[in-house]
């Protein structure tokens, strides 16, 4: 791994004005993605991975805006704030302009690839067109040229009689196939980083294998990094290098894969494992995760995972914990952000476990009052902060 991260993310924030009020969507992210590997970002359905994906492309939309934090790339600033002289909130001037963003990031440095293939492809135009003219005008070739490079690409990324599949249009297509036209997509220009939100989910697992398999095989060809999305952690174990757990806005475990599954350090994580089937578990042995994930809007105060997390005690309710590194995996940092870790030296093991089970609604039974939750939205405290 070179000292030099392809991308870094720093304290990200991304959040939605809506008349309900503001959604937290993304709330202080950092990690990094190296040169050639797969980087996961897993959690549950809301956690804000979207949305943070997005949000390095700078491709969030109103009423969505970045609010804070910085993303560099090869050295260059996609997005970065900085205090301006009265005191407000400025950008950067080495902040790329949209229209570079546009020609010279998006699709030729970054790609992206969605869930749903039949959202990024226009049904009134063949296949093989639609790719050869996405080649052509991002690599200035020529018709002839670009066709046989949009051939090839089809041939690579396994479809079979790719002369022939070039002429038919995506719904003559499978859904695992119009998936791997995407990715032929996102290789044709040789990006450095492929960021890709839940491109498998949508299929069923044999074909979802297949595609990893696939996309294994190029990382290694290409040496391609990916920011992989989802909410799967059997798709982590497959295919990623290293792992983000994000939940409610928020990274709550970062480590290498085998780190993260054998040395787990977060009872999210814990969590999201003990509800993942296995060959060596019946369906009767799955713990689902009690309760569901809060609103972003109006995030539980201190961990926004003590209504749901079964090691909770007082202290979790009024401390908010940035990760920080607690332990070592094998030179790389090992984070977390959960208060049970004496890196974090709040009083945990003092603090008396908090009172009620959890109930099926996400919330703990309490006789605390409310009010404490509306005092401390944010749940920011001293003594939560201070990376490592
Ligand atoms: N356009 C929008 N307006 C308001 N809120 C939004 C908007 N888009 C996303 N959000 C909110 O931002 C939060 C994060 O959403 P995001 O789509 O990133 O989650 P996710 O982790 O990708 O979930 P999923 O697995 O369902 O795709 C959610 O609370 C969501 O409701
Ligand atoms: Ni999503």
């Amino acid at each position: 791994m070179s000292s030099e991260p392809l991308l870094r993310v720093e304290n990200l924030k991304t959040q939605f004005f809506t008349e309900a009020g503001t959604v937290r969507a993304v709330d202080g992210i950092s990690f990094e993605v190296y040169e050639g590997e797969i980087v996961g970002l897993v959690g549950e359905s809301g956690a804000g991975k979207s949305v943070a994906s997005m949000s390095l492309l700078r491709l969030v939309e109103r009423p969505g805006e970045i609010v804070a934090g910085e993303v560099t790339y090869k050295g260059e600033t996609l997005f970065g704030l900085e205090d301006g002289p009265n005191g407000d909130l400025r950008k950067r001037d080495e902040m790329l302009s949209n229209e570079e963003i546009r020609t010279r990031i998006r699709g030729n440095e970054i790609a992206v690839i969605f869930q749903d293939p039949m959202e990024s492809l226009n049904p009134v135009f063949t296949v093989g067109g639609q790719l050869r003219e996405f080649i052509e005008l991002n690599r200035g070739l020529s018709e002839d040229e670009a066709r046989r490079e949009a051939i090839d690409m089809l041939r690579e990324v396994g479809i079979p009689d790719p002369e022939q599949r070039y002429e038919e249009y995506p719904h003559q297509f499978s859904g695992g196939m119009r998936q791997r036209v995407l990715i032929a997509m996102a290789l044709a220009c040789e990006p450095s980083l492929i960021i890709a939100d839940e491109p498998t989910t949508a299929l069923d697992v044999t074909v979802e294998g297949q595609i990893l398999d696939l996309v294994d095989d190029l990382q290694k060809k290409y040496g391609t990094s990916f920011i992989w999305v989802t909410h799967d952690l059997g798709v982590v174990a497959e295919i990623c290098d290293r792992v983000n757990v994000m939940y409610l806005g928020e990274i709550v475990e970062q480590a290498p894969v085998d780190e993260l599954f054998y040395d787990t350090k977060h009872p999210y994580t814990q969590a999201l494992l003990e509800s993942m089937p296995r060959p060596d578990r019946t369906v009767a042995d799955l713990e689902p995760i009690e309760g569901v994930m809060p609103e972003a809007i109006n995030p539980p105060s201190g961990c926004r995972f003590h209504p749901r997390c079964p090691d909770a005690r007082a202290v979790c309710k009024r401390v908010h914990p940035e990760p920080k590194v607690v332990a070592d995996a094998d030179g790389e940092p090992h984070r977390a952000a959960c208060v049970k870790h004496d890196v974090f030296d709040v009083g945990y093991d003092e603090s008396p476990p908090l009172e009620g089970a959890v109930d099926g609604e996400g919330s703990r039974r309490t006789d605390e009052p409310q009010s404490e939750l509306a005092a401390n939205p944010a749940g920011d405290e001293p003594g939560g902060d201070g990376g490592e």
